[in-house]
C-alpha cells in the first residue's frame, strides 16, 4: 500500500498541526480508512505477523502495512501444538512490544480463544484491555455469522475490528482439522454469508484463510471492505503471512500457501555453529572485543 501522502518533512510547517500532522515527524501512519482507499484504488495491502519489538521495527521500516500480533504466537513463540491454549495474559506483553516498535504500520491484536466467544460483553472487555494495555490500533477475532454481535459491540466502543473467516484455527477441532473451507457451492455460499455478516457488523477488513481462490475472488468482489488472504489466492485485496513461516524460521511442515523469502533457521544455525567453533579455537574473542 503506497500512499499518495508523503512523509512529513521537518520544517514544512505541519509539525504543529493539531490533527494528522504526526508530531513525531515520522512517516504517515496507516489508518483503517487507508484500507478502504487501497481497495478502491486497487493497491494491494501487505501484512505480516509479529510478536516482538525488533522484528516489528524491521517490518515497519520495510513498509509492511499492518502487523498482526497473532495467536499463532502459540505455535511460534510458546511452542504449543495449536492456538487454543493461548491467553490474553500471554499476548498482551507481545502486543505491547510490537506497538512500541512501529512508526507507520497498523498494529492488530488477535483476540485469543476463550476471550470473546461467550458474549459481546466479554468481547468488548477483552478488546478494551488490548487497546488500553498494549497500544494496538485494532483487534481481530474469528468467526462470521456467529461473531457479529461481538464485532458490532466492539466497533461501537470505538475499536476497529478485523474479521477472520474461512479456516479459523481456534475451531480446528470443530472443523475436523486443518481443512480447507469454502469448497463446493454450499461452502462458497457459507463463506460469502460469513464475510458479508462481518462487513455488515462493522469490520474494516476481513481475513480469508485457506479457501479456494475462486471463492475468495467472489467474496472480494462482493465486499466493500478489503479481503486479506492467508492461503486464499491472488484475487484478495491483500496478503498476510506468519512471519516465521515466511522467513524460513519455522522448522518442520509449513502450509502449502507459504512462500519462504529467507532461510533464517539455516542462517542462525550456521551462525551458532560458527560461534561455537570460534570460541573453541580461540578466534573469538579477538583483541577488538576486549577491554583494557
Ligand atoms: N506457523 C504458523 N503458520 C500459520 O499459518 C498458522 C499458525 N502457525 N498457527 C495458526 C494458524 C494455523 N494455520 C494453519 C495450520 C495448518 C495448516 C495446514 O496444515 N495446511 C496444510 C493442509 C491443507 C489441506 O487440508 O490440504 C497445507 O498443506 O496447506 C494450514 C494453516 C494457519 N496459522
Ligand atoms: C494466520 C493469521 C490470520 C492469524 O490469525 C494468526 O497469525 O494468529
Ligand atoms: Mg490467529
Amino acid at each position: 500500500m503506497a500512499f499518495s501522502e508523503s512523509a512529513q518533512v521537518p520544517g514544512d510547517g505541519a509539525e504543529g498541526a493539531p490533527y494528522g500532522g504526526g508530531a513525531s515527524g515520522g512517516p504517515k501512519r496507516v489508518r483503517t480508512r487507508h484500507f478502504q482507499k487501497a481497495k478502491q484504488d486497487g493497491v494491494k495491502i501487505v501484512g505480516l505477523t509479529s510478536y516482538d519489538f525488533l522484528s516489528a521495527q524491521v517490518f515497519d521500516r520495510a513498509g509492511i502495512d499492518f502487523l498482526l500480533v497473532g495467536d499463532s504466537a502459540g505455535n511460534t513463540v510458546f511452542g504449543y501444538d495449536t492456538t487454543l491454549p493461548v491467553t490474553v495474559e500471554e499476548l498482551i506483553p507481545l502486543t505491547r512490544g510490537v506497538a512500541r516498535a512501529v512508526q507507520r504500520a497498523l498494529v492488530v491484536a488477535d483476540l485469543p480463544f476463550g476471550s470473546y466467544e461467550v458474549n459481546a460483553r466479554e468481547a468488548v472487555h477483552t478488546a478494551i484491555r488490548f487497546m488500553k494495555e498494549t497500544g494496538a490500533h485494532a483487534v481481530k477475532l474469528e468467526g462470521g455469522e456467529r461473531s457479529t454481535e461481538q464485532i458490532r459491540h466492539i466497533v461501537e466502543a470505538g475499536i476497529p475490528v478485523m474479521g477472520h473467516v474461512g479456516f479459523t484455527p481456534q475451531s480446528e477441532h470443530g472443523l475436523g482439522g486443518h481443512v480447507i473451507q469454502g469448497r463446493g457451492e454450499a461452502g462458497a455460499e457459507q463463506l460469502l454469508r460469513d464475510a458479508l455478516a462481518v462487513q455488515e457488523a462493522g469490520a474494516f477488513a476481513v481475513v480469508l484463510e485457506m479457501v479456494p481462490s475462486d471463492a475468495a475472488k467472489a467474496v472480494t468482489e462482493a465486499l466493500t471492505i478489503p479481503t486479506l488472504s492467508v492461503g486464499a489466492g491472488p484475487h484478495c485485496d491483500g496478503q498476510l503471512l506468519v512471519w516465521s513461516d515466511w522467513a524460513g524460521m519455522t522448522t518442520g511442515r509449513i502450509p502449502r500457501f507459504v512462500k519462504q523469502y529467507a532461510q533464517l533457521a539455516q542462517t542462525l544455525e550456521q551462525a551458532a555453529r560458527d560461534f561455537r567453533s570460534d570460541v573453541e579455537s580461540g578466534v573469538y574473542p579477538a583483541p577488538e572485543h576486549e577491554y583494557e
